[in-house]
């Protein structure tokens, strides 16, 4: 699903009112879509405080009130009453809710925090249009909103928050629990300054001109379902563990075997024909007694102190490899004589890092850093969003896929597009994690994905497997290997 700009979704939408449909009925559309989420997900909720600002985004929340209302629900709407310009079709719904004695009209100061229970929040103050932060009287207002406890919705977007871009430190926003977007997330959902705002993001699709959003130019997407059906490959039949490919883990040290271990498991566990794995000698019995099929290439006693090359395999190099002397020399020589692609992790990010030789990366080859490894790789930067912005200059560079590990990780391209995965959760935020994307990622090459659709896909498939973890064990008690036993669930789902 491509991610446009505020500036785009705003064009899209005349867009859209060009071919036919008026801005009215764009906007009883939006309202109507809000309210069938609504009463689907609050079914003994009889209360709806809504409150609205004097735009499109105040717009759709008078007429979700009015449907609201109209559906036999008790509804109060806020608004300032000091400031009554309502844009054109706020004011026509703005009238329409007037004429409805059942729907008492009050000012934001008359909300009081003493609210009964069974009552939700909605939020129709500002939308797409913000462009500066909250001041006076909304601010004062969303402040007091976000100190009741009662559920929050947020219409499009939740006030105080851009669609494309970091808010201020001191920025006052709602504190959405859901937020109910049109058509198209928007990028401040996926990023953590500003996503920790929308709660659960619902995508409603209001038929906005499918031509526009087609011809539509944007480097970001988020990953969807339908992504992941022109990806997957299904196993073929006639086929031998040759046709699956060899992938080769190369990790693992005194006491890190565990890492190693778990990537290795993910590269079975994901269709790699051939699986080696090139540890230290201390890894020997706990490797193969814990995964039998996995193949044992020693290259050390305690730590790796060589990197062999072998033909048609496809390297992934990190997990739990340690920064010995001796294995830091081990990777470097290792790249400056190897030049097909590899897949780079955890400590092999640092290495590289500690030495400045990036220039060592063959082309192509895929990275995995999180947030703290990818500044020791190209240096700090104010926010999240900068972030991006730098690797996707980095990935054009150096020619390499970036895969920058983050709540909603983001694939970043050579042709610097950015793709954000939206499966997985909090209970993947733990050790082991990570060397289990550096698994898969190695495996889909090796089964020859190509590159960007390899890191796509696997980014997906470690979140789903993550999420079916999560719905077993809970967040909080949920393993890396639990998500690996997960994988097979996904697959599953998949044909
Ligand atoms: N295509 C769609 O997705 C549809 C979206 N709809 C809804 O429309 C809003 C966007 O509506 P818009 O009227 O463009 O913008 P807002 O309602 O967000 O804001 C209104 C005006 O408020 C002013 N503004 C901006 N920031 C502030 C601030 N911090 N304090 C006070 N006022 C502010 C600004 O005007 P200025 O002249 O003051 O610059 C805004 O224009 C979208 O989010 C959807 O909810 C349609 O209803 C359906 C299709
Ligand atoms: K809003």
């Amino acid at each position: 699903m491509k991610i446009l700009s505020s500036s785009q979704i705003k064009s899209c939408d005349i867009a859209t009112t060009e071919s036919g449909v008026s801005s009215l009925n764009l906007m009883e559309r939006a309202a109507a879509k809000c309210v069938e989420w609504i009463e689907m997900n609050f079914k003994t909720t009889n209360r709806f405080l809504i409150f609205c600002g004097t735009g499109n985004n105040g717009g759709d929340g008078l007429a979700t009130a009015r449907m609201l209302y109209e559906k036999g629900f008790d509804v109060e709407v806020y608004i300032d009453r000091a400031n009554l310009n309502f844009k054109a079709d706020a004011e026509i719904n703005f009238r329409k809710i007037k004429k409805i004695s059942g729907i008492e009209i009050k000012d934001f100061s008359d909300f009081s925090k003493t609210i009964k229970e069974k009552t939700v929040l909605i939020d129709a103050l500002f939308g797409y249009g913000l462009n500066r932060k909250l001041s006076g009287k909304v601010k004062n207002l969303v402040e007091t909103l976000n100190q009741t406890t009662l559920p929050k919705v947020s219409i499009d977007i939740p006030t105080g928050l851009f669609a494309d871009k970091v808010i201020e430190k001191d920025s006052v926003v709602f504190k959405a629990d859901f937020t109910l977007t049109f058509q198209f997330y928007k990028r401040s959902f996926l990023h953590p300054e500003t996503g920790r705002f929308c709660g659960k993001t619902e995508v409603l699709d209001i038929d906005l001109d499918s031509k526009f959003i087609e011809d539509a130019k944007t480097d970001y997407f988020v990953i969807d379902n339908s992504i992941i059906r022109k990806i997957y490959k299904p196993r073929e039949d006639f086929s031998n563990k040759g046709t699956f490919g060899k992938s080769i883990l190369v990790g693992g040290s005194y006491g890190k075997i565990g890492a190693v271990l778990m990537s290795s498991l993910s590269a079975l566990r994901t269709g790699s024909g051939l699986t080696f794995t090139m540890a230290p000698d201390c890894g020997n019995l706990i490797l193969q007694s814990q995964i039998p099929e996995a193949m044992f290439i020693s290259s050390g006693k305690n730590y790796i102190c060589k990197i062999e090359i072998q033909d048609k395999a496809i390297y992934g190099i990190g997990p739990g490899l340690g920064k010995e002397k001796q294995t830091q020399k081990a990777l470097l020589e290792f790249l400056k004589s190897y030049k097909n692609p590899v897949v780079l992790d955890a400590d092999a990010l640092n290495i590289l890092a500690e030495n400045q030789n990036l220039n060592l990366i063959p082309k192509h080859s895929v990275i995995t850093p999180h947030p703290l490894e990818f500044e020791r790789l190209f240096g700090k930067t104010e926010n999240s969003f900068d972030r991006i912005e730098l690797a996707k200059e980095k990935a054009k560079d150096s020619q390499i896929f970036i895969v920058l590990k983050d709540h909603h990780t983001a694939i970043i391209t050579p042709d610097k597009k950015v793709y954000y995965n939206i499966t997985g959760n909090s209970g993947m935020a733990k050790g082991g994690s990570g060397d289990v994307l550096t698994g898969i990622i190695t495996s889909l090459i090796s089964q020859k994905y190509e590159i960007k659709e390899a890191c796509i896909f696997s980014v997906w498939l470690h979140g789903k497997a993550g999420d079916f973890a999560a719905e077993e064990f809970s967040r909080e008690s949920m393993l890396p290997t639990d998500l690996i036993n997960k994988i097979g669930e996904v697959f599953k789902s998949l044909n």
